[in-house]
C-alpha cells in the first residue's frame, strides 16, 4: 500500500500514542497507521507505538528526570515526542543521532517548533546519561511501567507470581494459530508452514495450536484464506476443550464476536445447534466472515445475555459458553494501551456484569448440563471469587476440579505460562 504524501514513521506513530494514551481506540486499529508514506513505514510505525504505550510508564519516569521543569498539560504531546525518542535510543536499533534528530524535527510538525530544540537536548542527554539513568530506574516501581492501582492489585491476587506477571505483559507476545481440523490436520498445516519459511512450534497442552515464527501477517504464511488457520491464542483455544460439544448439541455462545471460539467449536464438531449471541451487531458482522471463511454455519443473534426475554425460545440449551466482557488484564501483552484506559472502575463495572450475565444465563441450561465461565484476566475478583460467589448462591450448581490448575475453584492461566495469554475458566454443571 503506498501512500505518495505519506507521512513518515514517527509522526504516524506519535499519532497513534496520542490517541490511545488519551483514552481513544486501540493500537490494533489499522486507520491509526493508514496515513505512513509506506509498508516499512507503517511496520515501523506499529512496532514504535507498540513499544511506547508498552514501556510509558518507565519512559514518564525517564523523561521526568532529563526536564528542568515540568511541561505543560497542553504540551502532553511533547512529552509524548520525548517518550517516543527515550524508547528509540533505549530499546530499539536505531542510530542514536539520527533517532535524536528525526524525534526532534516532528515538533515541526505538530507546529511547535520551540520544541524541537527541546527534544534535542533532552534526547542528547539521555545518550549520554543512559547507563546511569537505567541503573537508577531498575529500582523504581515506574521500571516495571504498569500503573499503580493495577501492580497493586496483582500484587494482592498474585504475592509469588505477580511479577512473571507483569514482566509477561511488557512482553512481545507470541503469535498462536489455530488449526482448522476440518480442513487439514495439525502436522500437514506445520510443515507447509515450514516449507514457506516460517518455524511452526506445537503447544504441549492445547492440541490445534501452533506457534508461528516469525509472527507474520495473516496472508504472508500459506492457508489462511483457505480456511485452514485463524489467529487465536493457544488459552483462548482452551474454550472448546472446556466445553466438549457433543454431536447434536444445542450450544448457546452468549457473547461470541468476533467469533473464535463459535468457529473453533464448530471446528472440532459440526453437526451443532449452536447459537452464537453477541448484544453488537457490527462485531456480530465479524462473526458471519470467520463462519464464511472456515466454512461453518451456525445462528447468529443479536441479543443482551443479561435479559434472555429478548431473544430466547425457551428450549434449554445442553451448553453454554460465557466469555464474558471482562477487563482484559490478561491480553495486556496483545493490548498494552489497557494498562493506561482500564480503571479500577471499569473492573468493578465488569465484575458486576459478569455477575448479571451468569445468573441470567443459568436457568437456560437444562439439567445435566454445563456451562463454562471463561475471562481474559488474572484479577480473581472476576474469576474465582466470581465463581466463588456464585457457587454460594446457586448450592445446586457444582464445578469441575482440574486437574491442570492449582487455582480453586476453576483454572487460571498466568499470562506467559507455557506461552498463553491470561485466562480463566470454570466448569459449572447444573445436576441431572
Ligand atoms: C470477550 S469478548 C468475546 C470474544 C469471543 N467469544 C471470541 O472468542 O471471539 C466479549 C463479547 O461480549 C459482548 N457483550 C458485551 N456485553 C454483552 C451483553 N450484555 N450481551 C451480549 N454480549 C455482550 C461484546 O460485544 C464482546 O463481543
Amino acid at each position: 500500500m503506498k501512500n505518495a504524501r505519506g507521512e513518515d514513521a514517527r509522526r504516524v506513530a506519535l499519532r497513534a500514542i496520542i490517541a490511545v494514551m488519551n483514552h481513544h481506540g486501540a493500537l490494533t486499529d489499522p486507520a491509526l497507521f493508514e496515513s505512513a508514506r509506506d509498508d516499512r513505514e507503517r511496520a515501523f510505525a506499529r512496532r514504535l507505538a507498540n513499544g511506547v504505550v508498552r514501556w510509558s510508564g518507565a519512559l514518564e519516569a525517564l523523561a521526568g528526570e532529563l526536564l528542568d521543569r515540568p511541561l505543560k498539560p497542553r504540551d502532553r504531546d511533547i512529552a509524548l515526542l520525548l517518550q517516543l525518542g527515550i524508547y528509540q535510543l533505549w530499546r530499539e536499533d536505531t542510530p542514536g543521532h539520527a533517532a535524536v534528530h528525526a524525534t526532534a524535527e516532528v515538533a515541526r510538525s505538530l507546529r511547535k517548533a520551540w520544541a524541537v530544540g527541546l527534544v534535542n537536548a533532552v534526547l542528547r542527554r539521555f545518550l549520554r546519561e543512559r547507563d546511569e539513568r537505567l541503573a537508577a530506574l531498575e529500582s523504581r516501581d515506574a521500571a516495571l511501567s504498569h500503573p499503580p492501582w493495577l501492580l497493586g492489585m496483582l500484587k494482592k491476587d498474585w504475592p509469588d507470581q505477580w511479577r512473571s506477571i507483569v514482566d509477561a505483559n511488557n512482553e512481545q507476545p507470541p503469535m498462536w494459530l489455530r488449526t482448522n481440523g476440518q480442513r487439514i490436520t495439525r502436522d500437514t498445516l506445520a510443515m507447509q508452514l515450514t516449507n514457506a519459511g516460517f518455524q511452526a512450534t506445537s503447544h504441549p497442552e492445547v492440541d490445534m495450536a501452533l506457534r508461528l515464527d516469525p509472527p507474520a501477517p495473516v496472508e504472508q504464511a500459506p492457508g489462511f484464506s483457505e480456511g485452514h488457520w485463524s489467529v487465536q491464542d493457544a488459552a483462548a483455544q482452551l474454550a472448546a476443550h472446556y466445553l466438549a460439544p457433543r454431536p447434536g448439541d444445542r450450544i448457546l455462545d452468549a457473547c461470541a464476536a468476533p467469533g473464535g471460539k463459535t468457529c473453533h467449536l464448530l471446528e472440532r464438531e459440526p453437526n451443532l445447534q449452536l447459537t452464537a449471541l453477541d448484544n453488537d451487531e457490527r462485531r456480530l458482522g465479524r462473526v458471519r466472515e470467520n463462519l464464511a471463511r472456515l466454512g461453518l454455519e451456525a445462528r447468529l443473534q443479536v441479543g443482551d445475555a443479561t435479559d434472555p426475554s429478548g431473544w430466547w425460545d425457551g428450549e434449554p440449551f445442553d451448553r453454554i459458553l460465557l466469555d464474558a466482557p471482562c477487563s482484559a488484564i490478561g491480553v495486556i501483552r496483545r493490548h498494552p494501551e489497557i494498562k493506561w484506559q482500564r480503571t479500577p472502575e471499569q473492573v468493578g463495572a465488569a465484575v458486576a456484569l459478569q455477575a448479571k450475565m451468569l445468573d441470567a444465563l443459568w436457568p437456560l441450561l437444562r439439567p445435566g448440563g454445563i456451562l463454562v465461565y471463561a475471562t481474559c484476566s488474572v484479577l480473581k475478583r472476576e474469576n474465582s471469587q466470581q465463581i466463588q460467589r456464585f457457587l454460594q448462591d446457586n448450592p445446586s450448581a457444582s464445578v469441575d476440579s482440574d486437574p491442570a490448575g492449582d487455582e480453586s475453584p476453576g483454572r487460571q492461566v498466568l499470562t506467559g505460562e507455557t506461552g498463553m495469554d491470561g485466562f480463566y475458566y470454570a466448569t459449572l454443571r447444573k445436576p441431572a
